[in-house]
């Protein structure tokens, strides 16, 4: 159970963060903090300021105002809890405290805790590497009437992205009011409107020469944004300290999205090849010419003048592969061969796998605790590939599909 304090408790968003709290058996609401404590009636105890509250807590999640930060930041470092921060408008004063107070406390910070504008940043960003020295590109950004900071956290968030991307070339416009000249090709236009009840849309517009390119994400409830907001808490409860964001949660949590079998491969090893990259390149363009498709390679590295590579094909081939080997013995003398047919290659993968430090050092301890002996590896960013016996491949399957949750 993860015990939080909602500081902003009796606002919009503190609100929604309670409701979405009690429907979750993991989060225990053992506090609420608000300006007007009297304004709502939670089930909780709420107070008008932090100093009044003496309740033990894990997280602090704010949806406040930027005026609150520093007695926030004060707060999480005396009882040294975790913070997340969704309150948005912060000065670059504001900034640099936060980031100081994350050297002694993990602090999670978004402008926007909804998973659609965390994809819609990555997109924008694509869209700006290609078309951005072309297109004309501004930001709309929509909300509700009551919205006090303009433009919105995430219009910057979207902005600095974009600009990132193109290596902070652009400066931003936010509306151009009374501004009598042509656009320049160096500006982000940024423009906020203000009506009725709108929870939040952004619009990035890439405009080129008779084409438009629109990103649009639409928020139609707030409850996005604090379920997200509970997802971070159960992520940086755990964290030690210093400064997280959407990006390293779903990074991290799509470190391992599936893990995969193949029972249909064979291995091979050839040993005591010579260290010259000619030998090597004869041995795969000889079982090229067989039409035999190798899926892993893996090889040691040279010792004394010599080294070993494994490689796999499928079952099929085996014999066909074990033939070119043969073949290779006269030009290729001190080779030796092995082949192993009871084998399965297991592939561990995750898109973020490769912002991910210590997977490979998970999986290859799950499978020490199993005592399952590794017969070779290859890896992509994305992806651990290996091969084990057979005989182990349900207790490997098994005890990997435990520890990453799938
Ligand atoms: N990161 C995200 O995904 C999202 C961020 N936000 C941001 O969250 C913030 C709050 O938004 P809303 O709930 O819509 O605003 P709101 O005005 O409805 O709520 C703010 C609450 O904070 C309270 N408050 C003001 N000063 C305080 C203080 N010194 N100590 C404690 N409480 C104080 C107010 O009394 C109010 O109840 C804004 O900055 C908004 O932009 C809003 C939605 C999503
Ligand atoms: O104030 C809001 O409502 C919202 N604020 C955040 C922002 O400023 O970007 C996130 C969301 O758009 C809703």
């Amino acid at each position: 159970m993860i015990r939080i304090i909602i500081h902003g408790c009796n606002g919009k968003m503190g609100q929604a963060v309670a409701s979405a709290a009690a429907a979750d058996p993991d989060i225990q609401v053992v506090a609420g903090i608000d300006k007007f404590p009297d304004s709502k009636q939670n089930p909780f105890p709420t107070y008008g300021s932090l100093s009044q509250c003496k309740e033990t807590a894990d997280v602090i999640v704010d949806f406040s105002t930027p005026a609150a930060l520093a007695d926030l930041l004060a707060f999480a470092n005396e009882r040294k809890i975790a913070a997340v921060i969704a309150t948005t408008g912060f000065s670059q004063d504001d900034i640099k405290l936060i980031e100081q107070a994350s050297r002694s406390i993990p602090i999670f910070r978004s402008a926007n805790m909804s998973l659609g504008v965390n994809v819609m940043l990555e997109l924008a960003q694509k869209a700006a590497s290609t078309l951005g020295d072309e297109f004309d590109i501004e930001i709309i950004e929509k909300h509700h009437n009551q919205k006090v900071d303009s433009p919105s956290g995430t219009a910057y968030a979207l902005a600095d992205a974009i600009n990132q991307t193109l290596l902070n070339s652009k400066n931003y416009i936010y509306g151009r009011h009374s501004k009598n000249q042509r656009r320049s090709k160096s500006e982000i236009g940024i423009h906020a409107v203000r009506g009725g009840t709108i929870p939040g849309q952004h619009t990035v517009l890439f405009a080129g020469s008779d084409e438009v390119l629109e990103i649009t994400h639409t928020a139609y409830s707030r409850q996005i944004f604090a379920l997200g907001a509970l997802r971070a808490c159960k992520y940086i409860v755990r964290k030690s300290p210093g400064l997280y964001g959407m990006k390293d949660m779903l990074n991290e949590q799509a470190a391992v999205t599936n893990i995969n079998s193949d029972n249909q491969q064979a291995l091979i090893t050839i040993n005591n090849i010579p260290d010259d990259t000619a030998a090597i390149a004869k041995i795969f363009q000889s079982i090229a010419q067989q039409d035999i498709n190798i899926d892993m390679i893996s090889h040691t590295t040279p010792v004394n003048g010599q080294l070993s590579i494994s490689f796999t094909v499928p079952r099929k081939d085996v014999g066909k592969a074990i033939e070119v080997v043969n073949d290779l013995e006269t030009l290729l003398p001190t080779i030796s061969l092995n082949t192993y047919e009871g084998i399965v290659k297991l592939s561990v993968e995750g898109p973020g796998m490769a912002q991910q430090p210590g997977i490979a050092a998970k999986v290859f301890s799950i499978m020490a605790q199993q005592n399952i002996k590794i017969m070779a590896i290859t890896t992509s960013e994305t992806k651990i590939s290996y091969i084990i016996h057979q005989l182990d491949e349900k207790k490997a399957l098994e005890a990997l599909m435990e520890a990453f949750e799938l």
